[in-house]
């Protein structure tokens, strides 16, 4: 996993390292990275950098003077003031400035790359008009822009999106920044390359899952394992009128591992056995259940079966409408934005404005950790951590896709997974196949591939 910091833990982390050694030059290191990121992005052709009025316009103008040695490099001072010694050095290296926003603007037609050092762990949310027109320009125009630290004009620890410059690339120091993986700020780094510059990351509660995780926690089974040992998942989902909800439930519980899928829902039972001859028919001994995927509706007598099964629960889509008052440690939520919104009494722009806010939120008020579908997947537990899912390509937007993975949490919850874990990895696990099998896989099909991306995970 890595770790996210804020701004404050990121500020923390620095001066604490400046405490053990005052003459240490964190801001040369963090130049000398971008400088070297900006040569792999633009071998060549003049690059114009946007210096803000703080240390982030600082380590634009440092790594200003380091490119100035091999290519002609413009300086637009967008705050009209910029640090002290950063100008001094780019200035003497030769960089020249652009006198005004529309000079800096006309330089973009010939520009191979714009550095964007306005605003960085300092930024308000936002950007002066000049700028946000230079940043809408760039865009406009297709100018490769490269991000110090952050996309200036978005809050560093998340938040709504209004004018910011767009990233191609961002060059981010230590640690990865809430803006960096938290929609709908994230979208607009662009690739996130961490530079280490010596400064010791902390322990928060916020981390990305990665590849190497899966391959280290998934359940595999040995040779004393049985049907048992491995987990026995119980689903009760679909409907007559949803039946396929429950076969795509049922399919993502197999692909995952269980060693057997019990099935007690509403959709016909020859349509079930037809499709999954191995799934075993009504209620029994099991380790964790399913519920809600194409109930059709929010069933109270439903959802009241369901937790005197006294089974740790994944509980989806209908489900939601229904959940106890309490009593819900262990159980996995896993509401999209609008079922998010709706639990929590919102509207959906709220959510979609904040969803690691939203989703750490309904934790707290449920006691139960909550999974955030959509694009980006977060996932919240009660104590306010918050892991976010390896991310996968846009295809897996679609009808069936969280009925899969209600199934695939349910398989890794039956194994014994906390219900943090099973919720990342199982998100995580739907990400790689539709990563690994692009294009537009209905579902069902892309859950066919699961077994091939659990056997493959590279640690
Ligand atoms: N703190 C450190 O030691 C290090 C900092 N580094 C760099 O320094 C940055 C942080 O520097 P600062 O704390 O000086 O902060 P910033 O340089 O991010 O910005 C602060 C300045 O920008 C202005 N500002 C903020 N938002 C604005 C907006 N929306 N419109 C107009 N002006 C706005 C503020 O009034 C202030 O003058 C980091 O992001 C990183 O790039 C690196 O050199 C590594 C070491
Ligand atoms: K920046």
């Amino acid at each position: 996993m890595k770790t996210v910091v804020t701004a404050q833990q990121m500020r923390d982390a620095e001066r604490a390292v400046w405490d053990a050694d005052p003459d240490v030059d964190l801001m040369t290191r963090a130049a000398a990275g971008v400088a070297r990121v900006a040569d792999e992005m633009a071998p060549e052709g003049p690059v114009l950098v946007v210096v803000g009025p703080g240390n982030n316009g600082g380590d634009g103008l440092f790594a200003a003077a380091t490119l100035a040695e091999s290519r002609e490099v413009l300086l637009w001072l967008a705050a009209g003031r910029a640090h002290d010694e950063g100008l001094a050095a780019a200035r003497s290296a030769g960089c020249r400035e652009v006198g005004d926003p529309a000079s800096a603007r006309a330089r973009l037609a010939d520009a191979s790359l714009v550095i964007d050092a306005f605003t960085g762990l300092g930024a308000r949310p936002g950007l002066p008009p000049d700028v946000a027109t230079f940043a809408a320009a760039c865009e406009a125009w297709q100018v490769p822009v490269l991000a110090v630290d952050q996309p200036s004009g978005l809050g560093t620890d998340g938040g709504p999106v209004g004018h910011s410059f767009n990233a191609t690339v961002t060059a981010t120091f230590a640690a990865r920044k809430p803006c960096h993986v938290v929609e709908p700020a994230a979208s607009r780094c662009g690739d996130v390359v961490v530079q280490d510059i010596g400064v010791p990351v902390p322990a928060t509660d916020l981390r990305i899952l990665e590849e190497s995780d899966l391959a280290n926690w998934w359940p595999t089974p040995d040779a004393a394992s049985d049907k048992y040992s491995r987990g026995v998942v119980l689903l009760d989902t679909g409907s007559e009128r949803y039946a396929g909800a429950a076969l795509l439930g049922i399919s993502g519980a197999l692909h995952a591992g269980a060693g057997m899928v019990r099935y007690a829902g509403g959709a016909p039972s020859g349509l079930v056995l037809g499709r999954f001859p191995s799934v075993v028919l009504g209620e029994g001994r099991a380790q964790a259940a399913v519920v809600g995927s194409g109930w059709g509706e929010p069933d109270e007598a439903r959802m009241a079966r369901a937790v005197e099964l006294g089974l740790p629960l994944v509980v989806d889509a209908d489900a939601l409408g229904v959940l106890p008052d309490g009593g819900m440690e262990g159980w996995l939520l896993t509401p999209h934005a609008g079922e998010l919104a709706r639990l929590l009494g919102v509207g959906r722009d709220e959510v979609e404005a904040d969803p690691l806010g939203a989703a750490r939120e309904a934790a707290r008020r449920h006691g139960a950790t909550v999974l955030l579908k959509g694009a980006a997947q977060y996932v919240a537990e009660p104590s306010g951590r918050v892991t976010v899912a390896v991310r996968g390509p846009n295809w897996t937007a679609q009808a069936g896709s969280g009925d899969v993975l209600a199934g695939i949490c349910g398989t890794l919850l039956a194994a014994g997974l906390p219900a943090w874990k099973a919720a990342a990895m199982g998100a995580s696990v739907q990400a790689l196949a539709a990563q690994r099998h692009p294009g537009p896989y209905p579902p069902d099909r892309l859950t066919e591939f699961l077994p091939t991306v659990v056997a493959n995970l590279d640690a």
